[in-house]
């Protein structure tokens, strides 16, 4: 599987401003968006472009366009935190939903939403969630889009732990992971450490 980490000392500010624990709410949220559009430049870097003609006020000329934007699927709770600032990036993008809640309890995925279009063979697809812990999460959600015939999946994170990158590694299914950062471990609740905590939470207040 191909992990990009986006290690850009503007990258690293937000994020850093984002694990910070004296963030309050606002400031979390205006840093995510901001790494957002450096996690989303970063994963379309090599998309194919299609040819548009244009005039511009001087002479014609052949300019370029996403030749297929990615559906975007933010994973919600946490995940809408990414998805204006992704869609302002690529404003032809669909967009689709996946709800999913961790049993606080046992750390599993317990699904509660999916809004996704029927036939995604020839789409790409833009999972955004900014935490990547176990991977129980992002894998149900591929599993989601795989059903509907996904083949270019790639998950767009914040801060994966290492157990999580493995689980998608293992998975097979095919998909790219690009991330601000892997971090260490996961703790004994299956917290990313050093982390940022509880990506919904900082945003939204706790659930
Ligand atoms: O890799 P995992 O172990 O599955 O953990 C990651 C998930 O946990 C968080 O959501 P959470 O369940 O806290 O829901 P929320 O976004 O509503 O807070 C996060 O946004 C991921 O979706
Ligand atoms: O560290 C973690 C792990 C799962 N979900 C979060 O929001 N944070
Ligand atoms: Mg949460």
């Amino acid at each position: 599987m191909q992990v990009q980490i986006v290690d850009h000392p503007l990258a690293a500010a937000r994020l850093t401003t984002m694990r910070d624990k004296t963030t309050d709410n606002a400031a979390f949220r205006a840093a995510l968006s901001d790494l957002t559009q450096m996690l989303v430049y970063e994963a379309l870097a090599d998309a194919p472009t299609a040819t548009v003609s244009i005039e511009t006020p001087l002479t014609a000329f052949d300019g370029a366009r996403l030749a297929t934007p990615p559906l975007l699927v933010p994973v919600l709770r946490a995940g809408l935190g990414m998805v204006e600032q992704a869609h302002a990036m690529v404003p032809e993008a669909h967009v689709g939903f996946v709800g999913v809640a961790r049993d606080e309890t046992t750390a599993e995925p317990v699904p509660y939403l999916e809004s996704l279009p029927d036939d995604l063979a020839s789409l790409p697809v833009f999972v955004l969630d900014p935490m990547l812990a176990t991977g129980g999460s992002m894998l149900h959600t591929i599993e989601l889009l795989v059903a509907r015939n996904a083949t270019d999946i790639t998950a767009v994170c914040v801060v994966a732990a290492p157990e999580g990158v493995a689980a998608l590694e293992r998975s097979g299914h095919p998909v790219r992971l690009v991330v601000a950062a892997v971090d260490e471990r996961l703790d004994e609740t299956a917290y990313i450490v050093p982390g940022l905590g509880d990506a919904g939470d900082r945003q939204f207040g706790p659930r």
